[in-house]
């Protein structure tokens, strides 16, 4: 509880590196309850090899890697360079949790965001880190290697969606239009950073067509889960008196049908670095 609690208040000072800020707003992202599906400090959601210690020790092994990957983007790599880093932070990741994938898609998008934070620090360009990402690395995030049999590249094919590629390719749309406005609007609604969190999420769940939850649970997994997010947002999200009881009614219902939207997650952390990044 204690280790909780510092997440809770970590004060900006404490972010003293790109890095470690990045590996803040994970550690942030997973002591957020109640999010549909996922792992949280209260529970391990619909999974079943992962819980709230293994995120945070994940968490803290990229710490160095996303360091690096900001180094990378000052001294102007290419994007081949920015993913053989992120190959080694996956291996990194995977020896330290026992072989679980337990950031795997936040490697991709927070670790973009890293080396784009570094390259505008490095150039003082006061472009926002969305646009740097496409700008610089977009054509190259959409033309590289495609993995035959990851669960996400299966779904897109299947499902015709873009999923992380193309969020990363676009500049972060969903980061940008929905998740940071509804971090705000959170915040105005309750003046809880927690509650802020939870309404993002949901939002985010809403809009995104997350390539987790079309794999665990096809397109009607999808629309299942982007209804019961729509419902909760339509009647106010965190603005409503009974939102805790609610939102956990919505995280019970996934668990049920073992939907995790494991994406809306990452991008719930890479809005939380935004946040703080371009503040
Ligand atoms: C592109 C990545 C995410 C692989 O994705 P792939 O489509 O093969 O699917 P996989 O199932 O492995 O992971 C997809 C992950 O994307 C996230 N995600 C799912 N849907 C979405 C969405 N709509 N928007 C954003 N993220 C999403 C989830 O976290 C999910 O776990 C990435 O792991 C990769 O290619 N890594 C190689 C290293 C690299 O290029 N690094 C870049 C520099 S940091
Ligand atoms: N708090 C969280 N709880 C669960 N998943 C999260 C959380 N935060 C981020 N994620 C993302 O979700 C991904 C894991 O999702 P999931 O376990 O559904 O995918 P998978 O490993 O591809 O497939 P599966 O476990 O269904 O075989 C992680 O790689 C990570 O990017």
């Amino acid at each position: 509880m204690t280790a909780l609690l510092q997440y809770h208040s970590a004060p900006a000072s404490r972010l003293t590196s790109i890095g470690s800020l990045a590996a803040d707003c994970l550690k942030l992202e997973v002591a957020t309850y109640p999010k549909p599906g996922l792992v949280s400090h209260v529970d391990n959601g619909a999974h079943h090899d992962m819980d709230f210690a293994l995120l945070i020790r994940g968490a803290k092994t990229l710490e160095p890697w996303f360091d690096d990957l900001a180094a990378a983007g000052a001294a102007g790599a290419g994007m081949d360079r920015l993913r053989a880093i992120g190959i080694e932070a996956e291996r990194a990741m995977l020896a330290a949790t026992g072989g679980v994938n337990t950031h795997r898609g936040a490697i991709f998008g927070l670790g973009l965001l890293c080396a784009a934070a570094g390259f505008r620090q490095a150039y003082a360009i006061p472009l926002p880190l969305g646009r740097i990402i496409a700008e610089r690395w977009g054509e190259a995030i959409l033309s590289g290697p495609l993995p035959l049999r990851s669960h996400g590249a299966e779904a897109c094919r299947r499902h015709g969606v873009g999923g992380a590629r193309l969020e990363a390719a676009q500049g972060q749309p969903a980061v940008y239009d929905i998740a940071l406005p509804a971090l705000r609007a959170g915040r105005a609604a309750t003046g809880n950073e927690e509650a802020a969190r939870v309404h993002a999420c949901l939002a985010l769940i809403a809009a995104v067509a997350d390539t987790n939850l079309l794999h665990r649970g096809g397109a009607t997994g999808l629309a299942f889960a982007q209804r019961e997010a729509r419902t909760f947002m339509a009647a106010g999200g965190v603005g409503q008196p009974n939102w805790k009881a609610r939102a956990a009614a919505i995280h019970d219902a996934f668990v049920a049908r073992n939907l995790s939207p494991g994406g809306c997650a990452d991008l719930l952390a890479m809005a939380l670095f935004v946040d703080r990044e371009e503040a």
